[in-house]
C-alpha cells in the first residue's frame, strides 16, 4: 500500500476454527452455511440441497476460474445427457462394479415400464465414449479434450453432508480426454494436474497431492492421483482427482483410430473431475468463528461501504459515501449498507459473510479526506486517503489479501502435518504413533516403505492410506482420517 497506514485493531481473541474437534467443526460448517445463506439442505430428499443466491455466486466465481483454465489449455466445454442406458454403464466390468452399490435408476416413463433401466449418471464416462467412437476414427480426430459441469448423481451409503457428501452432486465439473500415444496420454494427466494445481491455488487452498494405492484408485483407471485438503479438525478432504485411464475403456468401447502410420490402436484416455467440495472448502479452510473469509476473487461482495451516521451528520456522510460508492463501484463488487441499524450489527454481518473488504466512513475522517478499511482476512483496520482510494490500489490490496490467505491457511495446512521417523521403530509402536497422531488432528507422512503400503496397514492404523506423496523432496506415504 502506497501510504503510510496506521493499523488501528488486530483481533484479539484467537477465532481461528483450528482448535475443533470434528464434532465442533461440523456443527460449525451446519450453521454457517446457515446463517451466512449459502445453502439450505431442508430439501426433501437427503443428500440433495438448494443453493441460495449468495452461495451460488461464490459456485458461479470459483467454476469461471475453473472453466477459464480449462478453455485456455484446450479443452471443449460440451454437455451430454444424465441419462445412461443400464447397457451402456455396464460395459466396463471394474467401472460398473465399482459405481453399482451407489447409482440411481429410472425404471418408468410415465405409467410405462421401460425394457432398459436408465442410470442417473455417476459420472460420465460410459456416455462419452460411446459417442466418442463415432467421432474419433484417424489420429488427426487426437487429442480430443472436452468438458461439462453438470449435476451428477450417487447414492451414497455413508451419512451425506452439505457440498460435501451428495446425492446429488450439483457441481460435478468432468474432463476427458483421448490420445494417440501413452505419453501423450501421459503428459495430458499432467495438464490436468497444472489445471487443478492451478485452480486450487487461485482459491488460496493448500493441497497434497497422492497417487491414491491400487485399491482405492478410480474404478477402470490405470492410476488416480488425488488432491487432499486439510480441515481445521485434521481430517482431510478429496477435493480432486485425475486418472489416467489407459487404455481399458477404449478396449470395451471400441475406441479403435488409424495412427499416422496407417495402423490401428486404441486411444489412450484421461478424466478428471472436481466438485462442490471446493465451495465446502473455501468455506472450512478460509472461515474462522466470526464467519466466512472468502478469496476476494470468488467474493460476491468484495468491499462492503459502511457510513456511520452520528447525529447531525448524516447528510455530509452519506454524500461523501455515495460518492465514493460511484467511483469504486466500476472496478469491485461494492455494497453500500445504509441500513438503518447499528454499525456494530453491520460490521458482524458482512464479516459473517466474509466480505473481504470494509470501507468504514466516519464523520471526522472524511473531514479529513480519509477512510478507515478494515480487513476481514486479519482483521486489521487503517486508514486511507480517499485519493488513494484508486482501482490499482484496490487491486492490489485485494491481491495482499489473497496471498496473505493463502500463507496463513499454509501455515494452518503444515500445522496438521506430522512427519514421522519411523527408523528401527518395531510395527506395533509405529501404529500407537500414528494413532496418536491422528487422534491430535495430524495427517501423518512415513517414509514410503512397501511393506507398510497395503490393506492390512490401513486396517491397523483404522485410518485411510491417502497414498504416495511427495513432500518437500521425499517420498512419503500419506495416512489420514478422511471425510
Ligand atoms: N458424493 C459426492 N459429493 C460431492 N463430491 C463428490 C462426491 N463423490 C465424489 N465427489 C468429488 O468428485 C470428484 C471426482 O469424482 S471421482 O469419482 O473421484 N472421479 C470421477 O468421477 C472421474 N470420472 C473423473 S470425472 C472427487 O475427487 C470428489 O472430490
Amino acid at each position: 500500500m502506497s501510504k503510510e497506514t496506521q493499523k488501528v485493531k488486530k483481533q484479539d481473541k484467537d477465532i481461528s476454527l483450528n482448535d475443533m474437534d470434528s464434532l465442533e467443526f461440523s456443527e460449525w460448517y451446519g450453521e454457517i452455511l446457515e446463517t451466512a445463506k449459502i445453502y439450505d439442505l431442508r430439501y426433501p430428499i437427503k443428500g440433495c440441497g438448494v443453493y441460495l443466491p449468495y452461495g451460488f455466486k461464490i459456485r458461479r466465481y470459483s467454476f469461471e476460474i475453473l472453466r477459464d483454465l480449462l478453455d485456455s489449455t484446450n479443452h471443449d466445454e460440451t454437455l451430454f445427457p444424465m441419462l445412461i442406458p443400464e447397457t451402456l454403464l455396464a460395459k466396463e466390468g471394474e467401472h460398473i462394479k465399482g459405481f453399482e452399490d451407489e447409482v440411481f435408476w429410472v425404471t418408468h416413463g410415465g405409467k410405462n415400464e421401460l425394457d432398459v433401466r436408465l442410470a442417473l449418471r455417476p459420472t460420465s464416462e460410459t456416455a462419452i465414449y460411446h459417442m466418442m467412437k463415432q467421432w474419433l476414427k484417424v489420429h488427426t480426430d487426437l487429442p480430443f479434450k472436452l468438458y461439462q459441469t453438470v449435476n451428477t448423481f450417487r447414492y451414497e451409503t455413508k451419512h451425506t453432508r452439505p457440498l460435501i457428501r451428495l446425492r446429488e452432486i450439483m457441481t460435478f465439473n468432468e474432463a476427458h480426454t483421448a490420445h494417440s500415444t501413452k505419453e501423450e496420454c501421459e503428459a495430458q494427466v499432467k495438464e490436468g494436474m497444472y489445471v487443478y494445481s492451478s485452480f486450487f491455488e487461485s482459491l488460496a487452498i493448500p493441497v497434497l497431492i497422492s497417487k491414491r494405492p491400487e485399491w482405492d484408485k478410480f474404478p477402470g483407471a490405470e492410476y488416480t492421483t488425488a488432491y487432499d485438503t486439510i480441515y481445521p479438525d485434521g481430517k482431510t478432504m478429496q477435493i480432486g482427482t485425475v486418472h489416467n485411464l489407459g487404455q481399458h475403456f477404449a478396449k470395451t468401447f471400441d475406441l479403435e483410430f488409424e495412427t499416422a502410420e496407417g495402423e490401428k490402436d486404441y486411444v489412450y484416455q484421461s478424466c478428471y473431475g472436481i466438485s462442490d467440495r471446493v465451495i465446502a472448502s473455501i468455506i472450512a479452510i478460509h472461515g474462522d468463528k466470526n464467519g466466512l473469509v472468502i478469496p476476494p476473487k470468488v467474493a460476491p461482495i468484495q468491499i462492503a461501504m459502511v457510513p456511520l451516521l452520528f447525529k447531525g451528520k448524516e447528510e455530509i456522510v452519506l454524500e461523501k459515501s455515495n460518492e465514493l460508492y460511484d467511483k469504486l463501484k466500476k472496478f469491485a463488487r461494492i455494497e453500500l449498507d445504509t441500513r438503518d441499524i447499528r454499525p456494530g450489527r453491520k460490521f458482524n454481518d458482512w464479516e459473517l459473510k466474509g466480505v473481504p473488504l470494509r470501507i468504514e466512513l466516519g464523520p471526522r475522517d472524511l473531514e479529513n479526506d480519509k477512510v478507515m478499511i478494515f480487513r476481514r482476512d486479519t482483521n486489521e483496520k487503517f486508514d486511507v486517503a480517499i485519493a488513494d482510494l484508486t482501482a490499482e490500489y484496490l487491486v492490489d490490496l485485494m491481491e495482499t489479501v489473497t496471498s496473505d490467505m493463502a500463507k496463513k491457511a499454509y501455515d494452518a495446512f503444515l500445522g496438521h502435518i506430522e512427519i514421522l521417523n519411523i527408523e528401527g521403530i518395531d510395527n506395533e509402536s509405529l501404529v500407537e504413533t500414528i494413532k496418536e497422531a491422528l487422534n491430535n488432528r495430524k495427517v501423518v507422512l512415513i517414509p514410503f516403505d512397501e511393506k507398510l503400503y497395503n490393506e492390512e496397514f490401513e486396517e491397523q492404523i483404522g485410518a485411510s492410506i491417502l497414498g504416495e506423496c511427495e513432500f518437500e523432496g521425499t517420498k512419503y506415504i500419506s495416512i489420514a482420517k478422511t471425510y
